[in-house]
């Protein structure tokens, strides 16, 4: 992507990105609230059309190509819409069709991700009846069945519990090592340091930091501490303006 600007209003979310990032790799893009992964995110996905700049993916551009680029990528977008009065198979039956497969297809290939997305006992609950870890469950298989090039991923591990966490890790790795690129946000830190191969810091719709995860940590014990010295966070949350808070007095 190169020279990347969305604005709100007043509010300048995304600053002129210029980015390249690695096919093949785990990718996380992370950053505080507010620091315009979202944004990024949808405008690299064709979801939001960016002020100026131009994204590429798997060499085509987004916002002149979208049919080819839509074809080729996965997408589990924030706040995930889903068609809540489908069950859990008939939302993949119906995605499968919607992307053009043979319906023998899509029935194999829903029956498997369900089955290793431990989705297959509420296979035939309608989806308004989904737990919200099962909803980013469903709505990572429905991104998975086209067998995209590349995955984009928004906050996936968000809300969900540490045995679902784990089983949405083992499928993304299994389908990183086959050659597929995942590229999410988040802003747990031991997460992406523990998952990825590549990290974007990004602060204040500007990013900050970006390589392989070794080159942007450096010396620093951890993730979280590269990413607090990067995003300046020291001068904040010592909380000197709360002295009225603790202690029982009113
Ligand atoms: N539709 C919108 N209208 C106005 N401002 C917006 C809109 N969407 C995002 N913003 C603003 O743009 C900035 C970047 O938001 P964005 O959601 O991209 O950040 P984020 O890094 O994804 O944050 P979080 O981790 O909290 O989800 C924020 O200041 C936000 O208030």
């Amino acid at each position: 992507m190169s020279g990347l600007w969305k604005r709100y209003g007043e509010q300048i979310a995304v600053h002129g990105i210029d980015l390249e990032l690695p096919a093949g790799q785990f990718i996380g893009l992370v950053g505080p609230n507010g620091a315009g992964k979202t944004t990024t995110l949808s405008m690299i996905t064709g979801l939001l059309r960016p002020d100026s700049g131009t994204v590429e993916v798997a060499g085509h551009d987004v916002w002149r190509d979208p049919a080819e680029v839509k074809a080729r990528i996965g997408v589990l977008p924030e706040g995930l819409r889903l068609f809540e009065r489908l069950s859990g198979r008939e939302l993949l039956a119906y995605t499968g069709r919607l992307r053009g497969l043979p319906g023998a297809e899509v029935d194999k290939r829903a029956a498997q991700l369900l089955d290793v997305l431990d989705l297959a006992g509420a296979q035939n609950k309608l989806v308004i009846d989904y737990s919200t870890g099962m909803r980013k469950k469903i709505g990572l298989a429905a991104a998975l069945l086209h067998n995209p090039e590349v995955l984009f991923l928004d906050e996936p591990f968000e809300g969900v519990d540490p045995v679902s966490a784990q089983t949405i890790r083992g499928v993304l790795e299994r389908y990183t090592h086959s050659g597929a690129t995942v590229v999410f946000s988040s802003h747990v830190m031991e997460l992406v340091e523990s998952l990825c191969d590549w990290v974007a810091v990004m602060a204040t719709g500007r990013i900050r930091a970006h390589g392989p995860l070794a080159e942007v940590r450096g010396d620093a014990p951890s993730l979280q501490n590269a990413f607090l010295e990067l995003v300046g966070a020291q001068r904040h949350g010592a909380g000197h303006d709360l002295d009225w808070l603790g202690g029982g007095a009113r």
